[in-house]
């Protein structure tokens, strides 16, 4: 049973008799608020990612019937309150943050009796000991294989590896039309899912060649594209993609060709000036869609682009 199916339903005595319905069990919110926090410890930064769901009730009976808002908070302050706390109170937990959470809710405004917070945290460890970080949770290893009875292809990659710099990346110079509101700037977090194929040039075929060690290369093309995200001073995704190709190409001696498809995960600062807070690069909305996507290949000198362009 969730907590809304014990609240009293409206009960029908209230309402002029001839009404043909009554109003059950309801509650509003604004759900899935992205938040990231970071919090610098002088060059060691901290992360605390959190998709937080704010589902209230109380009073609200005559919002449904008459369409009276007067007991209704918006679910556009109920996101603005959690970027707000985010930032005046940092997140030590997420359940301290949605205990927070709930208690201001209830306890500031009168019509509402009960707050469910509910909140799922994203893991990040850590790729270097400053600011560059990989989210945990196992991204997908993937391979294909051709053969027609005399060459083999074999295409390896993983998909759904999620990283993050919170610092070392800028985006400005860019060409401007009359529809570009994008500020410049000198100081964002660059964070994307890479999704990577590399081609092996040399197989083997189980006769002449030796085969690759599909394991330890495997491991090899995950640490070096982590290494060159982070380790990258970032000017653009764009220039960040060819880096983490060519160091796999250049560490990688039986790889000729790496296909990378990297989705930019917007990080949008929050304005909190009208909460009279300043945002120092602290708290960001994480968006989901829409996404840059920047794909391209890298080769090694005098290799061929074979890998199918799919995405
Ligand atoms: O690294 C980036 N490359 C782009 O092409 C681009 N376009 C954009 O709006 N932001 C970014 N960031």
């Amino acid at each position: 049973m969730s907590p809304s199916d014990s609240l009293p339903p409206s009960h029908p005595d209230s309402l002029p008799p001839s009404r043909p319905t009554y109003l059950g069990p309801n509650q509003y919110g604004k759900a899935e608020n992205r938040v990231v926090r970071i919090t610098r410890e002088g060059a060691t930064h901290h992360v605390k990612d959190l998709n937080v769901s704010i589902a209230l009730s109380g009073d609200m009976d005559e919002v449904h019937y008459s369409g009276s808002n007067v007991n209704v908070l918006t679910t556009d302050a109920m996101k603005n309150t959690v970027y707000a706390f985010a930032k005046e109170y940092g997140i030590a937990s997420a359940e301290r943050f949605g205990m927070h959470l709930a208690r201001h809710f209830v306890s500031s405004q009168e019509s509402i009796r009960r707050a469910r917070i509910r909140i799922e945290e994203y893991t990040w460890e850590r790729i270097t000991e400053q600011h560059s970080f990989v989210r945990k949770g196992q991204e997908t290893r993937t391979t294909e294989i051709s053969y027609d009875g005399e060459t083999w292809q074999v295409i390896s990659g993983l998909t759904g590896l999620v990283v993050m710099n919170s610092t070392d990346s800028e985006f400005w110079g860019f060409a401007k039309d009359k529809y570009t509101t994008l500020p410049e700037t000198q100081d964002r977090i660059l964070a994307t899912e890479v999704n990577a194929r590399w081609r092996f040039g040399r197989p083997g075929d189980d006769g002449a060649d030796p085969a690759p060690d599909w394991d330890s290369r495997y491991a090899e093309v995950r640490r070096l594209l982590l290494e060159a995200f982070a380790g990258t001073y970032s000017l653009s995704l764009q220039q960040t993609l060819y880096t983490m190709g060519t160091r796999v190409i250049e560490g990688v001696p039986e790889i000729d060709e790496v296909r990378l498809s990297l989705p930019n995960k917007h990080h949008f600062l929050v304005d909190l000036a009208p909460f009279d807070l300043k945002n120092d690069n602290e708290v960001y909305f994480a968006a989901d869609r829409p996404y840059g996507l920047i794909e391209g290949t890298v080769l090694r000198d005098g290799a061929q682009a074979r890998i199918p362009i799919t995405d």
